[in-house]
């Protein structure tokens, strides 16, 4: 079982031509049967198994499942909501000689198996199987998903039928966006990849240009680091100061050399350099990012320090109020960094209804920058049409002022030399591991300090 950081993700079509390319579909099934086998008797210490088959090959997977754990003498069950529609599934469903129940007749046991649906998913599930899935989990003590709960859209995020919760989720090759983006995903919880694909050494990552995120390479300080090649972070304050205050103390925490607030507030800390804002004072050479937006407001003033900080070349933060007065159709000079959330993003680019990776990335290639479009499921978009996706946010994120310091740990990461994608990619990291240090009901003033602590 394998976490998912750093590994592909695939669209159930690309999960498709990964499989065909492969070849040897049978020995696919027997490898992923066999995974799962392995995984539940661990988890199951001794107690029985039911294991739920569908009709397609996520079915197949749970018979090979079945037939592994009988043989190696664990209690298993199997029932099924129709019978086997596909060659393999039948192929596989033969093998397996033990009862077949129908899914209304079976009784609960404690450790149970969903595979009854995985990406070949439709069409909502009929009542009933949607009911004895749920009567069934809900007496299991443990919930295991084949490759994905049933009930879930494989592409883009969606619930056809609400399934339960599963403790765990067998990740069949390789990760699918439902494991990541929301609502899906709440479904899919500890999700882990069932390496069934590379063993072979035929394929390898599929040619996807989707990640989920991994644990960024971040620049460290050495025996000649000051404080400028540290980076230089200049944040351009507005009508609310404490939201550029808690921007800059994030840039400052997650580890840039020299911040520099741009505005009129006084106040601690004493590390932060206060200068009133001037236009003239963007074109610091030194300056390695400029932070706009957290705090800037909308009117005449706040249009004029952002058209200053577009003409400034610096590479940008662009965030909060800043993305209701930016042009994305504008051509620019410097690398741009887009951090909006939902309700920016969709007054920015407008709603299609495609998955939220492909609309982060159509936002990065029409905006020419680099997209954080932020949530529970934030995915970074690069213009060359890579993406990265970062699931399994901490739900106490949702508070005032977290977007800010997100702002100001993306400024630092690009002041710091990172490439832009690396830089964004950094910031997203440091922020959702500073909001697993915090724990619940923290605040964002709590969060900022906390990158210090994950650097
Ligand atoms: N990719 C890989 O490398 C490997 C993939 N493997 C496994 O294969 C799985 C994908 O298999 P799959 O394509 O057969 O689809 P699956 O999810 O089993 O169900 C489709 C079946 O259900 C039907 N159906 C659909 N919706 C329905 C509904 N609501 N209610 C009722 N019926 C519904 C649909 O028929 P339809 O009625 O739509 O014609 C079809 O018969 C994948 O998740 C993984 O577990 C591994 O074995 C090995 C390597
Ligand atoms: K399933």
């Amino acid at each position: 079982m394998i976490p998912l950081a750093g590994r592909p993700i695939l669209t159930a079509v690309q999960m498709w031509v990964a499989e065909a390319a492969h070849g040897d579909l049978a020995g696919l099934m027997e490898q992923a049967g066999q995974g799962i086998a392995t995984a539940v008797r661990r988890l199951a210490t001794g107690a029985e198994v039911l294991i739920l088959c569908g009709p397609g090959n996520n079915g197949g997977d749970g018979y090979v499942a079945a037939r592994r754990l009988a043989e190696s003498g664990h209690p298993v069950r199997v029932a099924a909501s129709a019978p086997p529609a596909t060659d393999l599934a039948r192929a596989a469903a033969d093998r397996w000689i033990g009862a077949v129940e129908r899914l209304a007749d079976a009784a609960p046991a404690p450790i149970l198996v969903d595979s009854l649906f995985g990406t070949g998913l439709s069409r909502p599930l009929a009542d009933d199987v949607a009911h004895h899935l749920h009567r069934l989990a809900a007496s299991a003590r443990l919930l295991i998903a084949v490759d994905l709960p049933s009930g879930v859209a494989t592409d883009d995020g969606s619930v056809l039928t609400e399934p339960p919760a599963a403790d765990l989720t067998l990740a069949l090759g390789h990760a699918k966006p439902a494991h990541l983006l929301q609502p899906a995903a709440r479904y899919s919880r500890n999700a882990r990849i069932i390496d069934i694909l590379a063993p072979s050494g035929k394929v390898k990552g599929e040619g996807s240009t989707t990640f989920v995120l991994s644990t960024p390479d971040l620049p460290e300080p050495g025996p000649d680091s000051h404080k400028f090649t540290r980076g230089m972070v200049a944040v351009v304050a507005g009508a609310m100061p404490g939201a550029s205050d808690l921007a800059s103390l994030a840039a400052m925490h997650a580890g840039a050399g020299y911040v520099l607030h741009l505005g009129d507030a006084d106040g601690i800390p004493h590390a932060l350099v206060r200068k009133t804002y001037s236009d003239a004072a963007l074109d610091d050479p030194r300056i390695g990012a400029v932070v706009i937006g957290p705090g800037l407001g909308r009117d005449d003033t706040a249009r004029a320090r952002l058209a200053a900080a577009l003409a400034s070349r610096r590479p940008l933060v662009i965030d909060g109020d800043a993305l209701h007065l930016f042009d994305p159709d504008a051509s620019r000079h410097a690398p741009a960094i887009l951090t909006p959330h939902a309700g920016e993003f969709k007054a920015l680019f407008g709603h299609t209804h495609s998955s939220k990776i492909d609309r982060a990335r159509a936002a990065s290639a029409r905006a020419d920058a680099i997209v954080i479009y932020k949530g529970p499921d934030t995915v970074i978009a690069v213009p060359d049409g890579r993406a990265v996706v970062a699931g399994d946010a901490s739900d106490w994120l949702s508070t005032a002022g977290t977007g800010d310091v997100l702002a100001g740990a993306t400024g630092a990461m690009l002041a710091s030399g990172l490439d832009p994608f690396a830089a964004a990619c950094a910031a997203v990291w440091l922020h959702g591991e500073a909001a697993r240090l915090c724990g619940r009901s923290f605040i964002a003033d709590d969060l900022a300090a906390a990158l210090s602590r994950v650097r």
